[in-house]
């Protein structure tokens, strides 16, 4: 690469841990040319599907037997505590590559159907083509595989690229790629930041973006793939809501789910829980013991195994965090647990998990995504009123219902205008299924066969 080298810094103390090569535009191109050149002879796109599922399950063995090295370097870059690591950034990506194998061994490339003036049609699905990725730092391996083992399952080649605040893992990754068998120039990976992206995203050897991050960047990409009339799949923000019905017993089990929803990562996932919905009745006896759990979360340094809680990715965004919490203070929100920034960690950009009680939805912190470790209890008349609060949010990307009697929760969770909702857990991702937002969390989904879906065209030979 021809650019300047990036630094990468731990968010755990500010040393720097690793650097890559930014590409330039020079670059990014030829990347590109690569991936044109490798989908263009076949090799890839016209093996058989078989074939493609076996360097998938190939792909998450290689990651599987690296686990531990994936593990480490993650939480370095990112900050997540080293035993969520092993889980939530790497055992996640395993699980996505070998659920596209999976689905890929059943989909249907191509079918026949009567046509309607006689005759039939032969409707096959051919790979988009050329796809640029381009993914966020909080889970690189996670999000990158819900990318890649769709559009390769589709038979695409593919431009990666990795966030510059957390680049390292995906360059490991590189080497998984090579020992899975992949023909050259199938996956191609450009590190850099938002000048690399913006060269993929107006490249015109590119045939599909696929972008996860912020809501904003992602209407800035939406605008300039829909200028050239480019694919687009966009993964965007949340401020996902998790409902307590007044029929829950409060348990270790839902307080543990409502600390995991919120907390997971250091608070940044997409999918995080952190407006808790719970009814105005049972208000006290869900806030207790939530802040009590909240308050005796380990905080400190993400490599020790004990860690519960690390550090967000850097200093501003922990300014902008506590100026939140400060702000929804000023505006009458009471805070139940942390709220002051962590004694001896100044070394490292720590938040305390934070926990906001009296909070109304129409306040900013229950509005903005704050993306740390900071969850707002708003309290609810009935179930109307809690679905009415859920929904009323520009987010749609996910969610959790919490209730002794699991069918009447799946109807709530049905009436939430969101991508993807758990019922007694606070995962609301499942590998093998489609995941992605309503509203401005993003179009398109991701996982199972829909996320197969996301690379193909469809083609109709009239016979
Ligand atoms: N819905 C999901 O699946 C999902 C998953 C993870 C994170 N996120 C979101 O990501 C955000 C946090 O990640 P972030 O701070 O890295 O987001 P970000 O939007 O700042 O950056 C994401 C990626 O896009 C690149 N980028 C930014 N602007 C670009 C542009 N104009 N053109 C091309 N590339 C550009 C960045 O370099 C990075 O690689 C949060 O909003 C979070 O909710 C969403
Ligand atoms: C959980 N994940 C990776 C799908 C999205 C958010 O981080």
């Amino acid at each position: 690469m021809s650019g300047p080298v990036i630094e990468v810094v731990s968010p755990a103390d500010n040393r720097v841990i690793g650097q890559v090569s930014e590409a330039r535009a020079d670059d990014v191109d030829v990347a590109v040319h690569a991936a044109r050149a490798a989908l263009e002879s076949g090799a890839w796109a016209n093996s058989t599907a078989e074939d493609r599922a076996a360097v998938l399950d190939a792909i998450a063995a290689g990651i599987k037997a690296r686990s531990g090295e994936f593990a480490d370097l993650s939480s370095a870059e990112v900050g997540s505590p080293r035993a969520w690591a092993s889980f939530g950034q790497v055992s996640t990506a395993v699980g996505v590559y070998a659920a596209s194998a999976k689905a890929l061994r059943t989909y249907e490339f191509e079918s026949t159907r009567p046509s309607v003036i006689g005759g039939e049609v032969l409707v096959r699905r051919v790979p988009v083509g050329v796809v640029g990725a381009i993914v966020p730092w909080n889970a690189p391996l996670f999000t990158a595989a819900l990318k890649l083992a769709p559009a390769l399952a589709a038979g695409c080649t593919v431009v990666l690229k990795p966030s510059p605040d957390a680049p390292l893992a995906l360059a490991l990754f590189s080497e998984v790629l090579e020992q899975a068998g992949l023909p050259a120039g199938v996956v191609n990976i450009v590190s850099g930041g938002v000048e690399t992206g913006r060269a993929l995203v107006s490249n015109p050897g590119v045939d599909k973006i696929s972008f996860t991050g912020s809501t904003a960047a992602g209407a800035r990409i939406g605008e300039a793939c829909s200028r050239d009339v480019r694919r687009v799949t966009l993964e965007l923000g949340g401020k996902s809501a998790a409902i307590v019905l007044d029929d829950v017993e409060v348990d270790k089990k839902l307080i543990d789910g409502l600390v995991t929803g919120v907390m997971a990562n250091n608070g940044q996932i997409c999918v995080a829980q952190t407006r808790i919905l719970v009814p105005r009745g049972r208000y006290d006896e869900v806030v207790e013991p939530l802040a009590e759990a909240v308050s005796a979360m380990r905080v400190g340094d993400p490599a020790d195994r004990a860690t519960e809680v690390g550090p967000v990715i850097n200093a501003a965004a922990r300014d902008r965090i506590e100026a939140a919490v400060s702000g929804a203070v000023a505006e009458g929100a009471r805070v139940v647990a942390g709220g002051t920034r962590p004694e001896g960690l100044d070394a490292g950009s720590y938040v305390a998990p934070t926990v906001l009680a009296d909070v109304d939805n129409q306040m900013a912190v229950a509005r903005d995504e704050l993306f740390g470790p900071v969850a707002v209890v708003v309290p609810y008349d009935d179930e109307d009123d809690a679905v009415r609060i859920a929904n009323d949010s520009e987010y749609g990307l996910a969610g959790a219902v919490w209730s002794a009697d699991t069918s009447r929760a799946t109807r709530v969770a049905g009436r939430l205008r969101v991508g993807s909702v758990s019922v007694n857990s606070p995962a609301p991702v499942d590998f093998g299924s489609p995941f992605g937002g309503f509203k401005k969390s993003g179009f398109g989904r991701e996982g199972g066969p829909e996320g197969i879906d996301a690379y193909v065209e469809a083609q109709s030979i009239i016979l």
